[in-house]
C-alpha cells in the first residue's frame, strides 16, 4: 500500500501532534506500512504532497492530519489530481472539512474510516480553481471568500491569540475577536459579479463567499444548500447591512438561518467573475489569497477523496428556482 501521512504538528497549538501519535501507535500495531512527513511551515503540505505524487506512475494515498489549511495545502499539491488519493484525520481548531465532506470529526473514528476506504473506488468531489492578480492562484475545496470575512479568517489565523485560546480549547473564541474588531473598521465595497451568463452588482456589500460545502470558519453553516458533488459553486453575497445586523447574522449563522435575511443573496453557478471597487482580501479556505479581483471556476468530480459523502442529499434547503 502506498500510504502517506502529512501531519502539521502545529496545527491546534501542537495538540496534532499528540493525536498523530496515537494514530502512529495504531498503525504500528497493525503492522501497516506507511510513511510519515512533517510540515515545518505554511507551505510545505503543498510541497511534500506534490512530491510524493511527481514521478509516479500509479496512485498514492495522501493522508492529512492537521486542520482546513493543511488539506488545503495538500490538495494544492497534487493538482492536476491525478496521482493522488487524499484521505483527512481532523486535528486543527476549526475542522469544516471534516464536517461537509462527511468524515469524523473525532480523529480515533476518521483513522477507522480511512483504513477501510483504501482499496475501495474512492468518489470524486468538485473543487473550485481561482485566478487571481499575478501568482495569486490554486485550487479551494471548502470556500474562497473576498472582503470582511477573509479580513477575519486571515486575520486569525495569523493570530498569536489563535494559540493562546487553543490551550483552553476556546480557538474559535479568536474568530469572535477579529469579528467585533473589524465591524467598526471595515469599509463596504461595490461588487461587480458575473456568474456564468448572470450580471448582478451590490452595493455597500461587506462580503462575498464561495461555498463548495455548508461550513467555514469553524463550524459556521454560510452555505446551507452547498454539497461537494453538485457541480455548482454557491454564492453568498451579504450586503446593504447595519452594523447589528451583522452581528446578528454571525449568531444565526451557526444554524444556517442568516439565509432568510434579506441583506443576504444567494447565487449559484459554475464561473464566477468578481470585481471591486476598493481592493478586497482573499481567503481560500481561510488561507491568504492575494488582493484584488479573481475568476472561480469550478472543476468537477475533480479530486479523489476517501468519504462516504453521499452522492445527493436529501435535506439540503430547497432554493428559489430564479436563484439557480
Ligand atoms: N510546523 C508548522 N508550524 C507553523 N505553522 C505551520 C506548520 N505547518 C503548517 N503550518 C501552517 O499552519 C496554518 C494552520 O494550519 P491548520 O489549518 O492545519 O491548523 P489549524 O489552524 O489548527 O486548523 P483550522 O484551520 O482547521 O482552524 C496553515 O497555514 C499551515 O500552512
Amino acid at each position: 500500500m502506498n500510504l502517506h501521512f502529512i501531519i502539521n504538528p502545529a496545527a491546534k497549538n501542537g495538540k496534532s501532534l499528540k493525536i498523530w501519535k496515537r494514530i502512529e501507535q495504531k498503525l504500528i500495531e497493525r503492522k501497516i506500512r506507511y510513511r510519515s512527513y512533517f510540515t515545518q511551515k505554511r507551505g510545505d503540505g503543498k510541497k511534500l504532497a506534490r512530491k510524493i505524487v511527481k514521478g509516479r506512475e500509479s496512485f498514492s494515498y495522501i493522508i492529512a492530519v492537521g486542520g482546513d489549511g493543511t488539506i488545503h495545502e495538500v490538495l494544492n499539491g497534487i493538482s492536476p489530481f491525478d496521482r493522488g488519493i487524499v484521505g483527512y484525520i481532523p486535528a486543527g481548531s476549526g475542522n469544516d472539512f471534516s464536517r461537509g465532506y462527511y468524515i469524523p470529526n473525532d480523529p480515533d473514528q476518521a483513522l477507522e474510516y480511512v483504513l477501510a476506504l483504501i482499496g475501495d473506488e474512492p468518489i470524486l468531489v468538485d473543487v473550485g480553481k481561482f485566478q487571481g492578480v499575478g501568482e495569486n492562484n490554486g485550487y479551494f475545496i471548502n470556500n474562497f471568500g473576498c472582503g470582511f470575512d477573509a479580513k477575519i479568517a486571515v486575520s486569525a489565523n495569523e493570530s498569536k491569540l489563535k494559540p493562546f485560546l487553543n490551550r483552553f480549547g476556546l480557538g474559535k473564541f479568536v474568530y469572535v475577536y477579529f469579528l467585533i474588531k473589524e465591524l467598526f473598521r471595515h469599509r463596504p465595497m461595490t461588487i461587480n459579479l458575473d456568474i456564468d451568463e448572470r450580471r448582478e452588482v451590490f452595493e455597500r456589500a461587506w462580503f462575498l463567499t464561495v461555498s463548495n460545502q455548508p461550513y467555514y470558519g469553524g463550524g459556521m453553516k454560510i452555505s446551507p444548500g452547498s454539497h461537494p458533488i453538485d457541480g455548482q459553486l454557491e454564492v453568498i453575497v451579504v450586503h446593504g447591512i447595519s452594523k447589528l445586523k451583522i452581528l446578528m447574522l454571525f449568531m444565526t449563522v451557526f444554524w444556517g438561518k442568516h439565509i432568510y435575511m434579506k441583506e443576504v443573496k444567494i447565487l449559484q453557478g459554475k464561473r464566477i467573475r468578481i470585481r471591486t471597487d476598493l481592493p478586497s482580501l482573499l481567503h481560500a479556505d481561510g488561507e491568504y489569497a492575494g488582493v484584488g479581483n479573481v475568476d472561480i471556476e469550478i472543476v468537477p468530480r475533480a479530486l479523489s477523496l476517501l468519504t462516504r459523502c453521499p452522492l445527493t442529499d436529501q435535506n439540503l434547503p430547497a432554493m428559489n428556482e430564479s436563484e439557480r
